[in-house]
């Protein structure tokens, strides 16, 4: 069957003749400026033309072992591409090419971000100039070997040591146990052939704690597992399956003294400890993969954004109004509500992780002439925009594939492989629970701090005890704003409240804290999504006085849906407090119905806007064309079970099955 393909089909050139906006204005501002704009379309331009970067086959119908090599092979050109034509792997990091074209999990991946974060992080200027050049130019491929089969949440109860001989001047490597087994590192099973090992430091008997070890794990001619040590893969998980996630255990290793990363702490030849100038500075790789994290999730929500709203504009089903033609899918209210949110939310995360990515510029520079006091801030800031943006992600990247219907189950639409790889997010680098408590654990300090009279850093000073009232009127976006934020005030003093409680009446303050940690990871969930807020409201105020009438109003309509949205979701919080009142609240819910028929008119131009090219997009939903139907059928036929008419197993089992006598 041979069908003329249009340039696009007749339901999307409808839905962009109607855009009232500047698309590339709207681009520009999500790429961060016109010039990361270019930059990132060379990146792409450069990736489209090396054809081997993209599968004819899917992933689906390969072995483990064929998928593992075949994102191998891609992953190791990608690599080369760049650099032959001056690019960096961050540079495919930074605008997401890098991670769409191998987001099956790609064996590189732990290379190119923490293993090499963590040489620039934590070595000394020794050990920085022996190690980066080496990783940079990938002489040697690592991984972040920290989560044991026994623990991965809390890092403290590792069992790995590494313990000093000061007769050799060096570490021994052990496993004790097997729940000491380290288990999960990306890349660790078959690819790497080093480490970066967070291991119990002993020092004459006593232990210090986590730190860092630099280990090489495998021959660099033979790639052979060098002796005392044991590594392998450990086997198919829900998602990300061309990755090689490992396991590694020690036998009495010997590594030399030089490989302790000394940055922040250091051993002494004689066995003496020097400490950091703050304890947690050996955690500061997983602060700044949890950025990463942040701008990783807004773009896999968006790329399921694109898909779930190019199709809805494009099926039709039902009747809206008896015999009339069938609608848009995306002309219904309900589909408009499970998508519209979402891209609002994309576009509040995508300028949180902006906000957020300079707050952790600034904290690192800090760092470096030895400030330490930005750090709470960072470490609850990242803490919970990693917890809200993966959540988010996971719900929004599964509620377009259901506003897909049946189509959006194929894997040929590629909402699974986008779910199931975000989804993994929720739990690695800090898992959301554990992270939301961390942020808890600095919201219920700085509410203390303010009873106390204290002045509070940045993003809590809204949890001031008694606030400078708000002036704005409450159905502004910063009145709205606002009344979020007396919300979570309201929430965290009832957090303190029932905390002191409890302790009064004898809990200790261990058994306090569980006892309300529910509440608590809703305090962290809530201050989160107000600080999300603000910065939305912020960036959309700022660009006012610089984009053009319909960016501008665009940008507002979905920062207020966003808004909006929110109020509606906390409306028992704050009808509790007195933030809002009823009346408020219906007439909130009706512009925000209001507001769901206003941006379905440009949605499609929206999520034009990203500007995520098809090759990266990777699914036969969500083309730019539109031709969802026949993109779907010629998928098909690439099964193989479709390579002979009659398959094997009809001549095994089921023409037995028919000729018995049952
Ligand atoms: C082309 C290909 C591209 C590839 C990708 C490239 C780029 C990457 C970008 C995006 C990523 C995208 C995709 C990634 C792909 C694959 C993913 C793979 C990687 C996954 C890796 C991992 O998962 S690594 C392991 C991560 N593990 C964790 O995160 C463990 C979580 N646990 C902890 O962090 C801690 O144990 C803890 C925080 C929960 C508790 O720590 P503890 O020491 O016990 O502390 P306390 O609770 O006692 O608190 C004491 C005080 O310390 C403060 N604190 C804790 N942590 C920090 C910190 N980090 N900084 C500052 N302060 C901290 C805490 O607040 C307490 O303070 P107070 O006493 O004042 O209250
Ligand atoms: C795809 C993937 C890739 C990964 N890559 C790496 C890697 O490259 N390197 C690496 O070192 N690790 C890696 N990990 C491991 C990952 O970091 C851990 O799985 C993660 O930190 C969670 O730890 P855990 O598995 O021990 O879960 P647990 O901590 O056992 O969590 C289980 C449950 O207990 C709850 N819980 C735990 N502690 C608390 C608490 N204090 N309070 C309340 N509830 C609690 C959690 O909320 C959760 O519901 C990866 C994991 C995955 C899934």
């Amino acid at each position: 069957m041979s069908v003329v393909v249009p340039e696009c089909c007749d339901d999307l050139k409808r839905e962009r003749g109607r855009c009232l906006f500047n698309k590339e204005e709207l681009t520009n501002i999500l790429d961060g400026g016109p010039k990361l704009t270019e930059k990132r379309r060379r990146i792409e331009k450069m990736l489209i033309n090396t054809p081997e970067l993209f599968d004819d086959v899917s992933p689906d119908y390969l072995s483990h072992e064929d998928r593992y090599s075949n994102e191998l092979r891609k992953a190791t050109q990608l690599m080369t591409t760049l650099e032959k034509n001056g690019f960096t792997y961050n540079d495919a990091v930074t605008t997401g090419t890098g991670l769409w074209l191998l987001m099956d999990g790609n064996p590189l991946s732990l290379h190119i971000s923490m293993f090499l974060d963590t040489i620039k992080g934590q070595s000394n200027p020794q050990q920085l100039q022996e190690w980066l050049p080496l990783a940079e130019k990938f002489k040697i491929i690592g991984t972040y070997a920290q989560t044991e089969l026994g623990h991965g949440t809390f890092v403290r109860g590792l069992e790995t040591t590494a313990t000093y001989d000061s007769t050799t001047k060096e570490f021994v490597l052990h496993s004790p146990t097997i729940t000491a087994t380290k288990w999960w590192p990306g890349a660790l099973g078959k690819t790497s052939n080093h480490a970066v090992v967070m291991a119990q430091l002993y020092l004459g008997g006593k232990c210090y704690g986590p730190h860092i070890f630099m280990v090489q794990l495998r021959d660099l001619e033979t790639h052979r597992t060098l002796p005392g040590i044991v590594v392998g893969e450990i086997g198919p998980r829900l998602g990300m399956n061309s990755n090689d996630n490992g396991f590694l255990q020690f036998n009495h290793h010997r590594i030399p003294l030089t490989n302790m990363f000394m940055k922040h702490s250091q051993v002494t030849e004689d066995g003496k400890y020097v400490k950091p100038l703050h304890s947690k500075l050996s955690y500061g790789t997983m602060v700044q993969t949890r950025v990463g994290i942040v701008y990783h999730a807004s773009r896999e929500l968006s790329r399921a954004l694109i898909i779930a709203i190019r199709y809805s504009a494009v099926r039709h089903q039902s009747e809206m109004v008896p015999g009339d033609p069938e609608p848009q899918i995306l002309d219904y209210q309900t589909q408009q509500y499970k998508l519209l949110p979402h891209l609002a939310s994309f576009f509040a995360l995508r300028f949180s992780a902006r906000a957020l990515l300079e707050v952790f510029i600034g904290t690192s520079a800090g760092l470096g002439s030895g400030k330490m006091n930005m750090l709470p801030e960072l470490h609850a800031l990242s803490s919970g925009l990693k917890a809200v943006a993966t959540n988010d992600a996971v719900k929004g990247t599964d509620i377009c594939r259901l506003a897909c219907g049946g189509h959006g189950y194929l894997s040929s639409s590629n909402l699974p492989r986008i779910y199931t790889a975000i989804a993994a997010g929720i739990t690695y680098e800090g898992e959301n629970t554990v992270l939301f408590l961390q942020v808890a654990r600095y919201l219920i300090k700085s509410f203390r701090a303010s009873s106390q009279g204290q002045t509070l850093p940045f993003s809590v000073s809204y949890l001031r005890v008694q606030p400078p009232s708000s002036h704005a009127p409450l159905m502004s976006d910063r009145g709205l704003v606002d009344a979020l934020g007396a919300g979570v005030r309201w929430m965290v003093g009832e957090a303190e409240r029932r905390l002191q409680q409890l302790v009064d009446s004898g809990h200790s303050p261990h058994a306090a804290w569980n006892a309300c940690s529910v509440h608590l990871v809703q305090c962290a969930d809530a201050h989160t999504r107000y600080y999300i807020c603000e910065q939305f409201v912020d960036a959309v105020s700022k660009l006012g006085e610089t984009v053009s009438s319909g960016v501008h109003e665009v940008l507002r309509q979905l920062c207020r849906l966003y808004i909006l949205h929110r109020v509606i979701q906390t409306a028992g919080i704050l009808l509790r407090c007195g933030a809002v009142d009823g009346k408020a609240l219906t007439s909130i819910e009706e512009e925000e119905c209001h507001l769901l028929a206003t941006l379905r008119i440009q949605a499609v131009s929206i999520v034009d806007a990203i500007d995520i090219k098809d090759v990266f997009l990777k699914s036969t939903l969500g083309a730019w064309d539109g031709n969802v139907y026949q993109r779907i059928y010629e998928e098909a036929q690439k099964s193989p079970l479709n390579k002979s008419d009659v398959t094997q197993g009809y001549y095994q089992y089921l023409r037995p099955l028919m000729k018995a006598n049952l």
